[in-house]
């Protein structure tokens, strides 16, 4: 099953992401570092006509680190240049400043060439929603935040905001929306809250969480929920999991929908531990 809905403020805002592209030299993809292939949008290169995309992969403190490493060097070695940063503590915003550079180097070099003025380079950020977009604008701006004014002769309005001599950012990134391929997609942009609540069965992510801890992290769910083992269906390990907990509905019978909303809270807040939800190609059926 295909899901995909496209209401119209996401016609504008896509319009919004085609007219800014003109205007920058490059795009940074906030993509969630636990996801990072189901947060990607596939038609952003197309949106932006090609120009260069740097990926951050966000929420870098909430995934698995070696995962994290191992995605880098796969967009690296796809040509494609991948940063991990945690917005909330600031970490990896040196790497992307670096990253910025290399990127736009060699356009600065022949400016340079031509005897042209080197202007700062201007860059949009964009990402699906709850990615960390605004998260990692605020932590790059952080105090240096210095508006440069609406840029005469552009879309009346646009605000750059200067994060460090020669780099300028656009003060609103722009909002993707989720291309969602296949159910197990769509189920992982559930858990990272990408897609509304209401899109969604609360119980069903829950099971597929506790299926992918199972599989890859048993331990992690054991201990968090003192689970006797992790032998049996997700279903019946969310049942054991609310009967631990105490959520028990009149007459008894566990309460699965409570259950499933606390597992799934857990998760997003990190506290069954970091864990990367996508796999790397070559890993998919391993
Ligand atoms: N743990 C962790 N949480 C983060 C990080 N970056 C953002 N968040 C949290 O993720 C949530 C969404 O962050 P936002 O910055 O609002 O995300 P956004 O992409 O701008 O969201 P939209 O406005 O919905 O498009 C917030 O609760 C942030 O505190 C990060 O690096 N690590």
């Amino acid at each position: 099953m295909t899901v995909n809905w496209f209401p119209g403020h996401m016609l504008k805002a896509r319009r919004e992401i085609q007219e800014n592209a003109k205007v920058v030299d490059m795009v940074i993809e906030v993509v969630d570092a636990r996801a990072p292939l189901s947060t990607t949008n596939p038609d952003l290169p197309h949106l932006v006509r090609g120009k260069p995309i740097i990926k951050v992969l966000n929420k870098a403190d909430l995934a698995d680190e070696r995962e994290t490493r191992r995605f880098i060097s796969f967009f690296q070695k796809n040509g494609i240049g991948a940063v991990a940063a945690d917005s909330l503590r600031g970490k990896g915003l040196p790497d992307v400043v670096r990253a910025v550079e290399r990127v736009y180097a060699p356009l600065a070099k022949t400016l340079l060439e031509k005897r042209q003025r080197v202007r700062p380079a201007r860059i949009m950020i964009a990402g699906l929603p709850n990615v960390g977009k605004s998260s990692f604008l605020n932590s790059l701006a952080g105090k240096r935040v210095v508006k440069t004014g609406a840029v005469p002769g552009v879309t009346r309005g646009r605000q750059w905001i200067r994060i460090k001599e020669g780099i300028e950012l656009l003060d609103t990134p722009g909002v993707m929306w989720p291309k969602v391929e296949n159910d197990e997609q769509g189920t992982k942009l559930a858990l990272l809250a990408v897609v509304g609540e209401k899109a969604y069965e609360d119980e069903a992510v829950a099971c597929y969480l506790i299926s992918v801890l199972k599989h890859r992290k048993p331990e992690m769910l054991k201990e968090r929920y003192r689970l006797e083992s992790w032998d049996g269906e997700p279903g019946e390990l969310l049942e054991e999991i609310g009967g631990k907990r105490g959520f028990f509905l009149r007459g008894g019978t566990v309460d699965l929908n409570k259950t499933a909303r606390a597992v799934l809270e857990d998760f997003r807040k990190g506290g069954l531990g970091r864990l990367t939800l996508d796999r790397l190609p070559d890993e998919v059926n391993s």
